[in-house]
Order: C-alpha cells, then structure tokens, then sequence
C-alpha cells in the first residue's frame, strides 16, 4: 500500500528556509544567509592583545622549563648525583603535562579570592569551600577612641538634657521620629486586623511597662561561660602595637591605654571619606586590613609570598572607576600579586547560586545591589546600588526598643560591645513574618570590659518586625550620615579625552536618583512621557531616548513615589563637600549638571525599598520587552547577610505583588547548605578554576605596561 510513494522532498526554498510540499518548513530556524565575504572584517585573534595572555602563560611555562634542563645538565655534567638529575627529569617531566591540564582546569591552591564589603572581609584560596571572613576594620592607636570622637551621638541620641535631666524614651529621638513610629504602629495593627490576626489592645503597654520596671541581675564572672577575654594590652604604651586587626578588635576596651579607634575604610560599597583626613591613610587601612587576613587566616607566612598566587578581586556591580583603580594598584603594587582578575559581584553571586541568569539582589550591611544577569553578563543598565541594608535594620531596632523602654538604656552603637550586641539581638529577634508578632519575653547578657556581667530581661512587640520594614519602605532609616564626607577626599575619575566624568552609568540607578530629586513626584511613566521634551532629556544626561526607552506598556506601570518618598533622601541628609559645608540641597531638575547622567550626583542618596529597586532594576534590562519582565519576576535570586532575616524572601515577594497583582513572582534564596553571605565568594573561586578565566589574568607585566587602561581588555564587563 502506498509502497511507490515517495518520501516528503523539500521542494521549495522560500526566505532560507526549506519547506515540504505541504508548505511546512522542516524547521524553525532561521537559516541565516551566507556572509559576503568582500564586506567581512573580524577583529577576532587579529590583534595583539587578544592573544598576549595565552602567550605570556606559554613562555613563563617554556622559560620554567628550560631552566630545569639547565639544572639537569648542569648535574649531569657535574657527575656528582645521578639520582638529582633524574628527579630534575621526572619534575620537568611533570611540569610540562601539568602545564597541559592547567589550562583545562585549575586546582585553585595558587589563586586568592578577595572579597571586601563594608562590614566583612572574605578570603580564601580558590581551592578552599568556604571563605574565612573577618570584619573590614582597623583599630589604629589614636587620641581617643570612636565612640569619645563623636561623643555617642549615633543612638541614642539624647540620654540626657542640657541641664542634666533625664530624657523620656520618646523624646529620644525627636518628635519626627515618634508620630513616624506611632504611624507604624497603628497601621501594622490595621494590617493585621485585616489579615485577620490576633491583635490585643494592650500588647504595647505590657512591654512598655515590664521594659520600665526591669532591673539587671548581675552574673559572677565564674559563673559566666561566655564571658570575654578582653584583649590585654602592655602597660607600656610604646610597646602596645601600632593596629590590631581581625575579630580581637571588638575586644579591645574601649577605654584602653593607650587608646585605640576603629577605621573601616569602606562604608555604603565605597571608600570612607568621613573618617579619615588623608587618601594615604585610607588606602593604608584598606590594604593593611586585607594584608593581614591574607596572612593571619590563610596562613601565608610572609608579605613577599603574595607573588606566588593570583587574586581575583570581587567588586561592586555599579562601582567608582577610582575604586577599581586603587584596588588593582593596592593588589599589583602593594601586595605584588602576581596577576589579577576583577569580577562583579552579581557575576559572582550568579555562578555561586549554579545560574547561568537572573535578578541577582545583595542586601549587605549598608548598601543593596540589584543587577539582572543574562548568559553570564551583567546587564549595565539594570545596575541598581542603594544606600540601605542590615546596618540600618540593626539601628532602628534598638531605637525602637529605646523608645519602647529598652532596660539597657546606655546602649551606644558607637561603643564596640554595644554593636557586637545590637547585631545579636537583631539576629535572634527580628523577622518579617507578621504572624510571629505577639509579646514575647527575652533576655540578654551584657559584658562590658572591666564590669561584671549583666543578665538582662526585656519584652518585644512589634519592634522586631517593624525595624525590618525599612527595607521596603526605608523613610523611616536614618540618612543623616550616610552622604557625609563623600567626594572629600577622592575626585571622581574623569576622561583625559574631554574632561568629563566616566564612571559607569546605569539606566535603572539614573530612574532612582531622578525619582528622587525635590519636586520630582511623578512616576515612571509620567517621566517617560515628559522625557520627550528636549529639557528632560538634556537633564537626564543620556540620549533624548532614556525616559522613551524605559516607557513600557500601561500595564507595566508601576509607581515608584511610594517607597522613593521624594524630596527627603535629599533633604534629610545634605552633602557635605571637602571643607565641611553641606552642598546645598538639589532643587529639582534644573540643578542637575548639564551633561551628567543622574546616577553619578553625589548630593543625591540614592534610597528606595527593595521592591522598587528590583523593579527598576529589571525594567531597566528589559527595556520594553514584556516577556522578558515576566521571565526576570520569576527569576529573583536573593543573597548577602541581610536575607538572613526569617520571612524577608515572602515579604519582598508581597511588596512586589503590590505593584504587578496577580504576577508569577518567585524569590529564590540560596540553597540551604550555603550561607548567603559567602555565595559571591563561592561564585568568585568558581570562577578561578575555569578555563576561559584565563584570558583575563592581568599580569604584572600588563599593569606596567599599560596601566588601568588593560582593562579594556581584560575586563569581563565593558570598562
Ligand atoms: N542571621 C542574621 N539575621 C539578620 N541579619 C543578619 C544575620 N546575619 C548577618 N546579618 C546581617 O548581614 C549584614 C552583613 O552582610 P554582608 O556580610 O553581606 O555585608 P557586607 O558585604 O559586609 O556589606 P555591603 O554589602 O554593604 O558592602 C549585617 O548587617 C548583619 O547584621
């Protein structure tokens, strides 16, 4: 039956594709047309610098070699020990098939991963599971410690008046602040009648009253387990060293003699400008800390070593060309590394979590940053980096609890035990999940240097959940410092060519810092719209297409006035420039510099929650691709210190539901066998032992020969 019929032939060919008799194409790829070779030019493997690393890992391997026929020779001739020159035989033998697999697959001894973040320092060899983390700190011997310098001002804020009187817990911090926290308070009640929790109507007064009466019982050192062993310095000042570094910091007594101050060189993802008087200082402590963790944790003996092993240096997504630059100096020159890779944090994040793409969200201790990554590339208009983070959380708790009659009234986040025990009370009791609000009895211990032990009763409420909110609606975070000192220092790097600034810019951190500027209170969408009148997009500082490209559809609007609160970053916190006067504050679009993209103002502080920079961030990736914007809502990978926090991956999750009902939104934390604050670590000493790293070494000979400008071949992004 049908046995002459003959098989389905292509027989016709229409637009490169071939289809059927029946008019089917035998497949939906598009065929692309053949090139014309007359008009075809590749760079590819044509220049010099493409090939310039393989070649330079090939001659120091040909050049290690012959030394080591040299040295068989050499005893061959000698006569003296035939058995030294078959073992020089065997090791070059080695050498040479090892030089082979290096280049397929790297152990990792021989390379360092560093990553610095404002709170903790992570290193380890490539070759090592985990990192060794230790805080990016200094205690430098000084005039007076920190907390004397800036006379406790952090929190709280006034313990007591002029005239000596004490202060009541809810003047502490202003009248601001207290209708601010009143308004939280009644709305959460509002919230959870809604969501039909148990709300009893006396829950803050019992906390507030047992809070008043509690007194401290006070522990005998021998029967306190955990008590600390304080760092005991010599009696002689000059014999007291220079700095200490590591975890031993927090356990230096604040009122040592000689005295001792703590420096952390980075603060909010950038270099700490406030704190130090002089760069050299502060690029001193940045290289010291990380040269001593270097030695102290991964047990390299010597300064000198460091030539012996590569580092790959992690780095923010959205960074200070600056920064770059005086980090690979600090590694190249200061520590003499032997060759360098720089790799984005959201890179790393990626590969650490085994995605190849995403919405990759790092909340630190005092920045956040959102980056969308597709196949491996950071995509540089989604860059988001925003002002807010773990730190932030930890203050507010306190301040909340201060306010509802915290026993330990002293407590001073500026005196090292303080914090140390701010950042554990937050990690034990705070969270997100709403239904673990209720009146809840917990204690404490407080060990201060010198004292005896005391053992603390308190009662939480709605503080533990309410501190945490700041990360989606950060208004009530306080930005007064966090611009301070900024630029004082450091010039931002500028292009030779025309004198302008060229630090990276981001499509989705230009929105934010837009959305922010006083008597801006429009939304996205209402921005694109006005965008197409040419003063907008001339202040926008990029192309008259900006605010036209991130137009979406109707049905991707989404309002970013809400958590963006306009007008108060600025106003809240002026910049002050190098000689201590505040800038004065932006007063709308007028002020932005001609020609200067709105992501690089430094009067700006660029602070919104979490759901509107993942947003911005995603719609700043996808330009107006709807798909895509789905695709990415499912795909929102999470990591840093501050998703720790119980219930934080549902409640982002709610916070973007607000925007985009209905939407298929999934918070992806990492997996439960990785600690979140090392997964770019983990990512970063992924990297270094995969092949195609190795086009991107930087190796001494580069750095002295070119400079920061290898980088615009050596870099994994477009520098
Ligand atoms: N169990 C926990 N619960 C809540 N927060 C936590 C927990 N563990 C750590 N954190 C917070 O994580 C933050 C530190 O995170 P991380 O180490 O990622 O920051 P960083 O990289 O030093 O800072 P940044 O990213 O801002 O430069 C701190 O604020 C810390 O309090």
């Amino acid at each position: 039956m049908g046995g002459n019929k003959k098989p389905d032939k292509p027989v016709q060919k229409e637009q490169g594709l071939e289809r059927t008799d029946n008019g089917l194409p035998l497949t939906s790829w598009p065929e692309p047309s053949i090139i014309n070779q007359k008009n075809y030019y590749t760079e590819y493997i044509k220049r010099d610098d493409q090939i310039l690393p393989l070649r330079l890992i090939q001659e120091e391997r040909r050049a290690r070699l012959t030394t080591q026929h040299r040295e068989r020779d050499r005893a061959r001739n000698l006569d003296t020990n035939i058995a030294d020159a078959e073992e020089i035989d065997d090791e070059a033998e080695e050498d040479a098939i090892g030089g082979q697999q290096d280049q397929e697959f790297s152990s990792g001894d021989d390379v360092i991963i560093i990553h610095p973040g404002s709170q903790n320092l992570r290193v380890g060899f490539a070759s090592d599971i985990l990192p060794k983390t230790v805080p990016m700190v200094i205690a430098r011997q000084w005039r007076c410690n920190e907390h004397e310098e800036r006379n406790g001002i952090v929190v709280p804020s006034r313990v007591t008046d002029k005239d000596g009187t004490e202060v009541k817990p809810r003047h502490m911090f202003g009248d601001q602040f207290a209708s601010h926290y009143d308004k939280l308070c009644s709305a959460l009640k509002t919230q959870m009648r809604q969501n039909k929790r148990k709300v009893l109507p006396n829950s803050k007064e019992l906390v507030v009253n047992f809070n008043d009466r509690v007194s401290p019982e006070t522990i005998n050192e021998h029967n306190d387990p955990h008590r600390v062993d304080w760092v005991e310095l010599p009696n002689d000042p000059k014999q007291a060293p220079a700095f200490i570094c590591g975890e031993a910091v927090f356990r230096i007594p604040d009122e040592s003699k000689p005295r001792y101050k703590l420096f952390w060189p980075l603060r909010y993802g950038v270099y700490n400008e406030d704190d130090y008087d002089s760069k050299h200082q502060l690029f001193e402590d940045f290289t010291t800390i990380i040269e001593q963790a270097l030695l102290n944790e991964l047990g390299i003996k010597k300064r000198s070593a460091f030539k012996n092993y590569g580092c790959i240096f992690v780095v923010p997504d959205l960074h200070d060309r600056a920064y770059i630059t005086q980090c690979m100096d600090m590694i190249m020159r200061e520590l003499n590394f032997d060759r360098l890779i720089l790799i984005q944090e959201s890179l790393a994040a990626t590969i650490g979590s085994g995605n190849s793409g995403g919405c990759y969200v790092d909340i630190g201790a005092q920045k956040t940053s959102v980056c969308c990554v597709e196949d491996g590339i950071c995509i540089p208009d989604s860059r988001v980096n925003v002002k807010i983070g773990g730190a932030d959380v930890t203050e507010m708790f306190i301040k909340m609890m201060l306010f509802d009659h915290f026993p330990y009234r002293d407590i001073n986040l500026m005196r090292r035990y303080d914090f140390l025990l701010a950042e554990e009370l937050k990690h034990k009791f705070c969270t997100m999940k709403e239904d673990e609000i209720s009146v809840q009895l917990y204690t404490f211990h407080l060990r201060a240097p010198y004292q005896t032990t005391k053992k603390y009763q308190f009662k939480t409420y709605d503080e533990v959940f309410l501190a945490t909110q700041g990360l989606i609606n950060p208004t009530i975070f306080d930005k007064s410092r966090k611009m301070r000192g900024r630029r004082k220092l450091i010039d931002p790097s500028m292009d030779l060519s025309d004198d302008f600034r060229n630090d990276p810019v981001s499509e989705a951190q230009s929105l934010i810092v837009t959305s922010l500027l006083p008597g801006n209170n429009t939304d996205i969408n209402s921005n694109a719209a006005n965008s197409t009148s040419g003063t907008h997009a001339a202040t926008n500082g990029l192309d008259g297409n900006f605010s036209q490209k991130r137009q979406l559809p109707a049905k991707h609007a989404f309002n970013l006035v809400k958590s963006a609160e306009p007008n108060l970053a600025v106003r809240d916190s002026p910049a002050i420039e190098g000689d201590g006067t505040p800038i004065p504050a932006a007063s709308g679009e007028e002020s932005t510099p001609e020609g200067l993209a709105p992501c690089l103002r430094d009067d700006v502080l660029p602070i919104v929650g979490l759901d509107a920079a993942i947003l911005t961030s995603i719609l700043g990736a996808v330009k107006q691709d709807e798909k895509k914007f789905r695709d990415y809502l499912k795909a929102i990978a999470v990591v840093g210190g501050g998703i720790k926090t119980p219930g934080l991956d549902l409640a982002v999750e709610l916070a973007l539901l607000k925007w985009r009902p209905g939407a298929d939104i999934r918070i992806i934390p990492p997996s439960k066998e990785i600690d979140p604050q090392v997964v770019v670590w983990k990512g970063a000493s992924v990297q270094a032992r995969v092949k195609t790293t190795n086009e991107y070494w930087i190796s001494q000979d580069e750095w002295d020969r070119l400079g920061s400008r290898v980088l615009h071949h050596k870099c994994m992004w477009s520098w």
